[in-house]
């Protein structure tokens, strides 16, 4: 099954006209995850034997039609749990941790009967922008398999790039769905921070943190974005407004006329790889010639929002991680004298060096002494950010420019400079500073690989950002490139 050559809508469709039952459907996503992964090495976990369940259970029963998922198999990053399979946000200290409930976003599919794939590689915790900080495996760009899939959500990027399955969900702190989405030329959407349900999602950054699709469609993003949206009782910060149907609104009559396009001159300027700003000027001409207008702006602290991030996000997931004592959450070691010795050497034994790195600096930037220099002057530099944005979305619809300043580098080749890997967010992290809505589409190829257009809406306007997504996909090819796995480029 070439999920390239179809879509959700297609597929739901041919189950409910029984052209394709919800079993062969989940037999051949498997034929494809094991013919491509283990070259790609996506998935941590495969969840084979109760997706065949299901799947035989929901043909019996037949597939609604009010069900867009339902018999449809689908990857979860594996920091989001699920009820009973083993999620490990590819940390040892999770090594044999299977949840005992479901995160709301897995309810809500379940609900729908959709099937459940496997759990997918991550950067242990979400921290990293390589997929190299997994404590199990790298997984391989399926566009290179000498390069980084980008991260953290770089299993689910690269299982949907390589066609082994047909959309997967993934997180973002700080651009975690939008830069492998660039780097695997998929479409990567995260909602405004509270359009989706936070619970059971292992919390990293709990004020940045969000979950999203990575999918080879902007509309089948569109339709999955709406399913897993809404408030929840679970998560006082998810949102009681309305859910448009996203989906619905991307047709025929969909355009950018008179769209006003803001392009911060700070998300083409120093440290962008040349390249890249082609393919982006490029895409922004297109726009042009569709009737668009677009308008360089500043976005002046674009600067100072690396260092600001990851001071904040840290600090956050230095008191998140707080849990994982070998007590209450995590593999205990076994050769210890004392109550303390629990603690120092389960954590010492069961996180790896990025994550050590980050509760250190969080640790600090929150002690007494230490925290108006660090944590409060990162939060005020967060308030400027988010006026940054205000000022620029007082007179323009959506802002644009790369996800990532580079295309996916080779594996290996930073993994020993978290400094230069944290560069790597400097056009993402803007984005969870300030809430927005933020995505990337496919915009060309450099040097042979994908580059991604990242497209930021305003708060809750989710539906603009997908419109200006969905016109440039139906007018353009490159959303159609498949990756050669295996076939170096
Ligand atoms: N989690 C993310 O969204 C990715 C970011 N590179 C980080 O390491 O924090």
């Amino acid at each position: 099954m070439n999920f390239y050559e179809t879509d959700l809508t297609q597929l739901h469709d041919d189950l409910v006209n029984k052209k394709i039952s919800a079993t062969e459907l989940t037999k051949a996503t498997y034929d494809n995850i094991k013919a491509k992964d283990d070259q790609i090495e996506a998935f941590l976990t495969l969840n084979e034997e109760n997706a065949l369940a299901e799947a035989a259970a929901l043909d019996e029963k037949g597939i609604a039609a009010d069900q867009l998922v339902a018999g449809i198999p689908l990857g979860v990053k594996d920091n989001i749990v699920t009820k009973d399979i083993r999620t490990t946000a590819a940390s040892k200290i999770l090594d044999n941790f299977k949840p005992i409930y479901d995160a709301t976003v897995i309810e809500k599919l379940k609900a729908q009967n959709f099937i459940n794939a496997g759990k997918l590689n991550l950067d242990e915790f979400a921290m990293g922008g390589s997929t190299e900080n997994s404590a199990y495996q790298v997984t391989h760009n399926a566009w290179d398999l000498t390069r980084v899939p980008g991260g953290s959500s770089g299993g689910s990027a690269a299982s949907v790039a390589a066609g082994e399955v047909l959309a997967a969900l993934g997180t973002d702190t700080g651009g975690s769905i939008r830069l492998p989405a660039s780097y695997n030329g998929v479409v990567g959407m995260k909602p405004t921070y509270g359009r989706v349900s936070r619970w059971g999602i292992i919390a990293f950054g709990s004020s940045l943190d969000q979950v999203g699709w990575l999918t080879t469609s902007v509309k089948d993003n569109a339709l999955l974005t709406s399913l897993i949206s809404g408030h929840d009782d679970h998560d006082l910060t998810s949102s009681t407004r309305d859910v448009p149907d996203f989906g619905a609104q991307l047709n025929d009559d969909t355009n950018v006329n008179g769209l006003r396009i803001a392009v911060p001159k700070e998300y083409l300027g120093e440290g962008v790889d040349e390249k890249v700003k082609e393919v982006i000027k490029a895409a922004l001409k297109h726009y042009e010639s569709l009737g668009a207008i677009v308008d360089e702006v500043s976005l002046p602290h674009t600067q100072y929002g690396v260092a600001a991030y990851y001071i904040i996000s840290s600090s956050e997931a230095s008191s998140n991680l707080q849990r994982f004592d070998g007590i209450r959450y995590g593999v205990r070691a076994t050769d210890v004298q004392d109550l303390e010795d629990v603690y120092v050497k389960s954590r010492s034994e069961g996180f790896g060096d990025e994550v050590k790195r980050r509760i250190m600096l969080g640790t600090f930037s929150l002690s007494a002494g230490f925290y108006d220099a660090y944590f409060n002057k990162a939060s005020q530099i967060r308030a400027l950010i988010r006026q940054d944005f205000e000022n620029v979305f007082k007179d323009h619809d959506v802002v644009m420019g790369p996800a990532g300043p580079t295309v996916a580098y080779k594996i290996g080749s930073n993994i020993a400079d978290p400094k230069t890997m944290y560069m790597n967010d400097v056009l993402t992290v803007p984005v969870n500073m300030a809430g927005l809505p933020g995505m990337s589409i496919p915009a060309g190829l450099a040097d042979g690989m994908p580059v991604g257009l990242q497209i930021i809406g305003k708060p809750f306007d989710e539906e603009t950002m997908y419109k200006a997504a969905y016109t440039f996909e139906q007018s353009t090819d490159f959303h159609k490139a498949q990756p050669n796995i295996g076939g170096q480029n």
